[in-house]
């Protein structure tokens, strides 16, 4: 069997409780058809148009004689270096797939223009880029397109041989690419981005960068008939339950990796399922975990901790409460996107949609069409400026206060807006956090989480409080024939962001940071306070 749950506890219970009401349903079996009625009146227009991921892996196989065909011309030519732009579903499952293959493949899913460079900086003279957008707008992936075109002309190399565009059929992006001479794969149009795993999202870019995709695609199909059989021991049903029948609801979910061979998996599931859930106040919260964090050894009643494990024996051997997942990636891609399907079911909300994504960029959006320097800081405390709903006299007070207003059932969101190659140690403050308010901390990169967390964060629960993290990148960078730079569109984007979060009342403490070696260190130390 290609995917084995073993659960405990109140997941166990919500499996015993859930899972038979769902069989009498005939759940699995008309997601398999393609029934698009299982999510009520108001989400079945939307559904109708985004069941496709379901046969994904069986549609895509199509695909995949023309991008080895692609690979080998662009070898023949010395291009044997891989780079991919996109944002949320086209980015992350295509990082996911890569990862666990141990191919290189360069994602670039931000705006921090020092990310951008180092991108742009990295042997150019040999790199293809894949550029990934189902909708065909999306700013950040737009505006990767537009650098990588200007450096590659200016480098004497013909854009057109190096870019190479996934997009829906009909996108604004598609007739744009196709005019303009570059080669474009479409995606299937009936697929969610964050489900878009088993399209050419997730099979283009993986298989120019050497994945054998065929391989994927083979471990995908063969957990088709598992999800589709309307039985108790359905481990899709099984996984929708724990992740939304818990009584009372377990609000957060954590993902820890624990010994599977699938590399960066809770990254993936975790834009999955917070933003198919989490809206009109309800949700699951996914919060990214290691095996050592704080969260795993606090007993919290409100947090159902999933482990991915390595083998089918291991899974069995499962802590009081937990629940442990073994498979192959293949699998595990299509039974979580079932399950998460099934879990917007289970919370009565539409899990294809995205409402809230939209109020962030459309902040943003306005503050670009506008280009005002930041407000002043509320308080200026050595190399950090403070601003925000939440502040005291200093980085210690301001961040006590912020940590206070996490209300019981609450979590803390980090957010930090820096290179996220280049700066991997703010990421140590999510741990120090956690252990210091005993509550889940969800950390994200931004403006990578925005397609992620951002929907939940928005439209879930109202009970996140926000700590944004900024730099004074040390090098900016133009977006040809766009009025603001890179460093301008990730501030926009931070700013824009907390205006959203402030505007829903929740409590919001941006920083930013003048000297990064010294705000990590005066951070580090206030977050183990
Ligand atoms: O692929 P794109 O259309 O560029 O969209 C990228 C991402 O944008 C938004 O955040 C959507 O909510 C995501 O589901 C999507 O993956």
């Amino acid at each position: 069997m290609s995917f084995v749950l073993h659960a405990t506890g109140a997941a166990q219970e919500a499996i015993d409780r859930v899972v038979p009401q769902l069989v009498a349903d005939g759940v699995a079996g008309r997601i398999a058809a393609k029934d698009s009625t299982l999510w009520g009146e108001a989400a079945e227009a939307e559904a109708s148009k985004r069941l496709g991921w379901i046969d994904a892996a069986s549609n895509t196989r199509g695909l995949v004689d023309d991008v080895l065909e692609l690979k080998a011309d662009l070898a023949a030519k010395g291009v044997d270096r891989f780079a991919l732009a996109g944002m949320g579903g086209s980015s992350l499952a295509p990082e996911v797939i890569t990862r666990t293959f141990g191919v290189h493949l360069t994602v670039l899913d931000s705006t921090e223009p020092g990310q951008v460079l180092t991108a742009l900086r990295d042997e150019l003279e040999r790199t293809a880029i894949v550029v990934s957008s189902k909708s065909g707008s999306t700013l950040e992936t737009d505006s990767a397109k537009r650098v990588f075109e200007q450096w590659y002309r200016e480098a004497g190399i013909d854009p057109t041989e190096r870019i190479i565009v996934v997009t829906d059929p009909g996108s604004p992006l598609d007739g744009a690419a196709r005019a303009a001479g570059y080669r474009v794969f479409n995606a299937d149009p009936n697929v969610g981005g964050r489900y878009s795993a088993l399209t050419a999202f997730g099979i283009v870019p993986s298989a120019l960068a050497g994945v054998d995709v065929a391989e994927l695609l083979d471990e995908a199909e063969a957990a088709l008939p598992l999800v589709s059989e309307d039985d108790e021991s359905n481990p899709g049903l099984q996984l929708g339950a724990v992740l939304a029948g818990t009584k009372p609801l377990k609000d957060y979910i954590g993902i820890v990796a624990d010994g599977t061979h699938i590399v960066g998996f809770a990254d993936w599931a975790e834009q999955l399922i917070a933003e198919s859930t989490g809206k009109q106040g309800t949700g699951v919260l996914p919060v990214v975990l290691d095996v050592d964090a704080a969260e795993l050894g606090e007993d919290l009643a409100d947090l159902q901790v999933i482990r991915v494990v390595g083998s089918r024996a291991e899974a069995r051997e499962v802590a009081a409460g937990e629940v442990e997942v073994a498979g192959t990636l293949g699998a595990q891609l299509l039974v979580w996107e079932f399950a998460t399907a099934v879990a917007g079911r289970l919370l009565g909300i539409d899990p294809f949609d995205q409402p809230d994504v939209e109020s962030a960029k459309d902040a943003a959006r306005g503050l670009l069409e506008d280009l005002a320097p930041p407000a002043p800081a509320t308080v200026v405390d050595g190399s950090i400026e403070l601003r925000g709903s939440v502040s005291g006299d200093t980085l210690e007070s301001s961040l006590d206060a912020l940590l206070a207003a996490i209300p019981a059932d609450g979590y803390l969101a980090v957010h930090t807006y820096l290179d996220r190659l280049g700066e991997e140690r703010f990421a140590t403050l999510r741990d120090l956090l956690a252990a210091r308010t005993q509550r889940p901390v969800t950390f994200g990169w931004g403006p990578r989480f925005l397609h992620s967390t951002g929907q939940y964060h928005k439209g879930g629960k109202p009970v996140g409080v926000f700590l944004q993290i900024l730099g004074t990148p040390a090098e900016d960078l133009e977006i040809p024939e766009r009025p603001f730079t890179f460093g301008q569109l990730l501030q926009a984007q931070a700013g824009g962001d907390a205006a959203v979060l402030a505007g829903h009342d929740r409590p919001v403490l941006t920083l930013t940071l003048t000297d990064l070696d010294d705000g990590y260190r005066r951070l580090a130390t206030a977050a183990a306070a």
